[in-house]
């Protein structure tokens, strides 16, 4: 959530996370060479729906102001917490050479490419993260006990996505022996759900490409609408076969050895606490290490609904809407893009309670780990689930062509208005800036094949007129030639050469009555 050099007592007290390039010490936001400046944070104050009714009480709220109210703004294509580094999309030294990659079908790899994207997941699992460290406490007590023990830590590449994940679905503590407030979800159940998890996946895949130094690295994604029952990522060479126990992922899968982080969600709603990447909650209660992935596809007897993955009509269907959100822009929308492709309505737009489709359906069909919100993103089927989600969305986009306006401003629920700065970003980032079609406007396309669009009725009257008239013009050119050709050979007929009268009549004579 914060650089490392902006969370020391001076740094949090003033308020102000302007860090100098590597490259140029002493610089702040690299304002000497042009690259950015120190500038006060634009925070959004409209107002929100009315799900949160606990002003005041959450750090997340006006997101980052509770902890810092002052940024980088980085000019051009410069970027990042300090400007030192490029915008999606631009690379090299003045970050003005434009630069893409492709997002592929995982099924589609070849067995090297599989095998190199498992081990870097693998890595980035076992990797610090070279600048970002996290809060362990909220922000009432994370100077420490004594004032000077700034309450933060490292965390691994991987368990940061998953940290962040947590964070923004996390309940707002109300106090000791008072029940934790769960009507609040910073990335789900409202429009900021597709521009969150954009950024939250563009995040992963830009610390991944420093992590391997290979600026070509492209996160993948599954295709989970093939219907039935079958996990068909879920194999050895990909994300772990199930396991004979049928909860757990194969021994011989890398991702059987990976551990979850944030499971104690008891124990930080009912204390206070926060998730953290050194959670030993579990152990001191279980005297285990904390838990591995649990997953058992489409395994759930108890809800037969979430037994079966999401059909292609869905994906289909969804693209169909047009309106990308509708009031009151929340888990209940009819008739909105956003609560299709989310999963709380049906895909054809109408809401109904009991209903999951696309994207909670397939969170749903995993049936462990990766269906629980706050752990959801520790199974490492999330990032492909999600960058297949984010491929709809920018299907959607294409199709559509929306102005930045379609997006509300105001009344979302808390954190999903359009200015809302993304919680728990950092450098800030609004969900209007993830409202753009990825491959013009962020660095990155999908090479995926959709369904054709099916035709209006509006469209298929106009082909039916124009067909008519074809036919018309076709019936009256016919009509005309053979009226034409006739009255040639009687006007033929009627003006020979004297002498030749009476052979040529009965030449075209013949002629005629053989067309005729
Ligand atoms: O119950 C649901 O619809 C549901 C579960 C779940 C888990 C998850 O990680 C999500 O991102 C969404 C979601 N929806
Ligand atoms: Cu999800």
């Amino acid at each position: 959530q914060f650089p490392r050099e902006c969370v020391t007592p001076e740094g949090l007290r003033s308020g102000q996370c302007c860090p100098s390039p590597a490259e140029t010490p002493n610089d702040p936001c690299g304002s000497s060479t042009g690259r950015g400046q120190c500038v006060a944070v634009v925070a959004d104050g409209r107002p929100h729906g009315p799900q949160y009714p606990h002003d005041g009480r959450d750090d997340r709220e006006r997101w980052p102001l509770r902890f810092f109210n002052r940024t980088c703004q980085c000019n051009g294509n410069f970027s990042g917490y300090n400007c030192g580094r490029c915008r999606h999309g631009f690379t090299g030294v003045n970050c003005d050479q434009p630069v893409s990659v492709v997002r592929r079908n995982v099924m589609l790899l070849n067995p090297d490419e599989k095998r190199a994207f498992v081990n870097a997941l693998d890595q980035a699992k076992r990797t610090v993260h070279p600048d970002i460290v996290i809060a362990t406490r909220r922000y009432q007590e994370i100077f420490g006990p004594d004032g000077n023990t700034m309450q933060f830590q490292n965390i691994t590449i991987y368990n940061y996505f998953v940290w962040s994940h947590y964070y923004s679905v996390s309940k707002t503590y109300l106090g000791p022996g008072q029940e934790s407030f769960g009507g609040v979800d910073f990335s789900h159940e409202g429009p900021g759900f597709v521009t969150w998890h954009r950024f939250h996946l563009l995040q992963l895949e830009r610390d991944m490409q420093d992590m391997l130094q290979d600026p070509s690295f492209a996160l993948p994604y599954w295709n989970f609408a093939i219907g039935g029952s079958t996990c068909d990522i879920c194999s050895d060479d990909l994300l772990g076969a199930s396991s004979f126990d049928l909860n757990s992922i194969s021994s011989n899968s890398i991702f059987s050895q990976w551990r979850v982080i944030c499971e104690s969600v008891e124990d930080y709603d009912t204390l206070g606490t926060i998730c953290n990447s050194e959670d030993r909650a579990h152990c001191r209660k279980s005297g285990t290490e904390s838990s591995p992935i649990r997953r058992n596809p489409a395994g759930n007897v108890a809800r037969p609904m979430v037994q079966r993955l999401p059909q292609p009509q869905d994906v289909a269907d969804c693209l169909e809407l047009s309106a990308f959100d509708t009031p009151p822009f929340y888990s209940t929308s009819s008739e909105s893009f956003r609560n299709s492709i989310e999963g709380y309505s049906a895909p054809q737009g109408n809401y109904d309670p009991v209903i999951r489709s696309l994207h909670n359906l397939a969170h749903l069909f995993l049936n462990g780990t990766g269906g629980q919100t706050h752990l959801s993103p520790n199974d490492p089927i999330f990032v492909l689930l999600h960058t297949f989600t984010d491929a709809i969305f920018d299907e959607w986009l294409r199709r559509h062509s929306p102005d930045g306006t379609v997006y509300p401003l105001e009344n979302a629920p808390i954190g999903h208005n359009r200015m809302f700065n993304m919680v728990p970003f950092w450098p800030p980032v609004t969900n209007a800036e993830m409202f753009v079609t990825a491959p013009e406007n962020l660095g990155y396309s999908y090479e995926a094949e959709w369904p054709a669009r099916p035709y209006t009725l509006t469209e298929i009257i106009t082909l039916a007129v124009v067909a008519a008239l074809v036919v018309v013009a076709v019936i009256f050119a016919a009509t005309t030639c053979a009226v034409r050709t006739r009255s040639y050979t009687k006007l033929e007929g009627r003006q020979p050469l004297l002498g030749e009268q009476y052979q040529r009549y009965s030449d075209e004579h013949d002629k005629t009555q053989s067309v005729v």
